[in-house]
């Protein structure tokens, strides 16, 4: 594929077969905020703009020097990477200072999550960094921080973390090949497989492909339009041990299913061992083939739960110490607390604390984290609903859950009532209609009125403004 300048409009060039660059730029925001997770995205990827295009080298903007730096240094691989994946003529991403009057960053909500944003083109071969340590040329270079040392054990993840180790020590022993790893996003498969893999290497002669599904894929389909598809064949099944990585991609997609199977069995039946990873165990993962399905359910499945409070905190101590900078625990404690979705978003959220303690030479404090992390831990606020707070309410003043949408008027439901209204509006982003609606489907100026009327009352009475305050907390929590 050649790469023209189109002369219409545009402020991009496009390419020769009408896509534009834009939409290979849409591509790689997608892939890289699903790699590094919404909150290292929101902190240092979404400032970057797409700019011109110059032979096989394309430009990209940043508003500062800091962060031009920062994303050289942090990203500035993975995004070579992905433009050459999108379009093959690129060979070079040169960062730059933006100046006035260039294109603005695609905004974060105009990114689509990974999974739903359109895969990247497909005669893509991925540029495959090899670890020198390694035979087989289908290595991709593993992440050196991913080690089992670095890997944090708890209950969620024990046992998930003994098969590793175990095939890591021996591999392809029975009942453990394959190894099948899932479990939800950012909690830590690909952490185990890296894991594995180096241990393997270190451990001696050991050839040892690790890829991505998808990298799979487009592999397999570059093979097939070079016609060599036989050596593919060969390359894989030359491996001692094969792990693919999110192999939930490969749903719906048949014949890279069917050539993946057959690897499978041609590995498998030669006593070397597989290792997969995924979002669901095997049975689940429906759109997969029955067969494979049934095969990769064959050896140890093994699943990484949701996190435990003290997993985040573990791992937010070792990460913290690992850093070099002080976080007290009663920050730890707090980020463990706000943070819950997965290790991914909680290492995000650590790093930019971290960074910003270095960048300002300033202590990590309390305040100083919900000042850093304010956006983050907006989107992380715990989402209450107008039951909840209903019910609360009702059992606080001891009245019935039914009187929050009675047409009772006493003082003692009316009153209650009010604060739940009011509650409603702080802790939800419901309109005053729809609250409204939810209790007896009274008008919205009544909704207002409570607002008001319980914002007035807690300014004249002390011990009300404390139990509604009480109650917010309790909500909130
Ligand atoms: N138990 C743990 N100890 C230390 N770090 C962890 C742990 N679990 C996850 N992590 C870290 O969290 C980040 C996300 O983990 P990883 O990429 O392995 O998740 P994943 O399960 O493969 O997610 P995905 O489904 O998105 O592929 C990595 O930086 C990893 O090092």
């Amino acid at each position: 594929m050649t790469i023209g300048v189109d002369d219409d409009e545009s402020a991009f060039p496009r390419l020769e077969d009408g896509k534009g660059l834009e939409e290979s730029w849409l591509r790689i925001c997608a892939r890289l905020k699903g790699e590094v997770g919404e909150v290292e995205y929101r902190t240092w990827l979404t400032k970057i703009a797409l700019g011109p295009i110059d032979g096989d080298e394309i430009t990209l903007l940043l508003p500062t020097r800091f962060l031009r730096d920062w994303v050289r240094s942090q990203y500035g691989d993975r995004l070579s990477e992905l433009w050459n994946q999108e379009i093959p003529s690129i060979r070079r991403v040169e960062l730059q200072v933006a100046r006035a009057g260039d294109p603005a960053p695609i905004p974060l909500e105009n990114v689509p999550s990974a999974s739903t944003a359109t895969p990247v083109q497909e005669e893509v071969t991925p540029v495959a960094r090899t670890a020198p340590e390694v035979r087989s040329d289908l290595v991709t270079a593993l992440d050196s921080r991913f080690t089992f040392d670095t890997f944090v054990v708890g209950k969620p993840n024990e046992f998930a973390y003994a098969c590793a180790r175990r095939v890591a020590e021996k591999p392809s022993s029975v009942g453990f090949n394959p190894l099948f790893l899932y479990g939800g996003v950012g909690l830590g498969k690909t952490h185990l497989m890296h894991a594995i893999g180096a241990e393997l290497i270190q451990s001696g002669n050991v050839s040892v492909a690790y890829m991505s599904a998808e990298k799979f894929m487009y592999r397999f389909i570059a093979a097939i339009r070079s016609q060599s598809t036989i050596e593919f064949k060969e390359q894989l099944r030359s491996v001692d041990v094969l792990m693919i990585d999110d192999l939930q991609f490969l749903i719906g997609k048949d014949n890279t299913q069917e050539e993946f199977f057959h690897t499978f069995n041609a590995l498998v039946d030669a006593g070397r061992q597989i290792v997969v990873s995924a979002d669901k165990s095997p049975s689940d993962l429906s759109g997969l083939e029955d067969r494979l399905r049934t095969r990769l359910g064959c050896g140890m499945v093994a699943d990484i739960h949701a996190t435990t409070f003290e997993l985040r905190i573990s791992i937010l101590e070792s990460k913290a110490a690992a850093s070099g900078v002080v976080v007290p625990g009663k920050v730890l404690e707090f980020l463990a607390h706000k943070i819950t979705s997965n290790v991914r978003e909680l290492e995000g959220a650590l790093n930019r604390l971290i960074a910003h303690a270095n960048l300002f030479g300033r202590p990590v404090t309390l305040e100083a984290t919900q000042e850093v992390l304010h956006d983050i831990l907006k989107a992380h606020d715990r989402r209450v609903t107008i039951e909840e707070i209903q019910k609360k309410v009702a059992e606080h003043w001891n009245i019935r859950l039914t009187d929050m949408s009675s047409a009772r008027r006493a003082r003692n439901v009316a009153r209650p009532r009010q604060v739940a209204m009011y509650l409603a509006k702080q802790l939800t982003s419901r309109s005053l209609p729809e609250i409204g609606r939810k209790f007896g489907n009274r008008d919205h100026t009544t909704v207002m009125h409570a607002v008001n009327r319980v914002t007035e009352l807690m300014g004249l009475d002390a011990a009300f403004a404390e139990d509604v305050e009480l109650l917010r907390r309790m909500l909130e929590s």
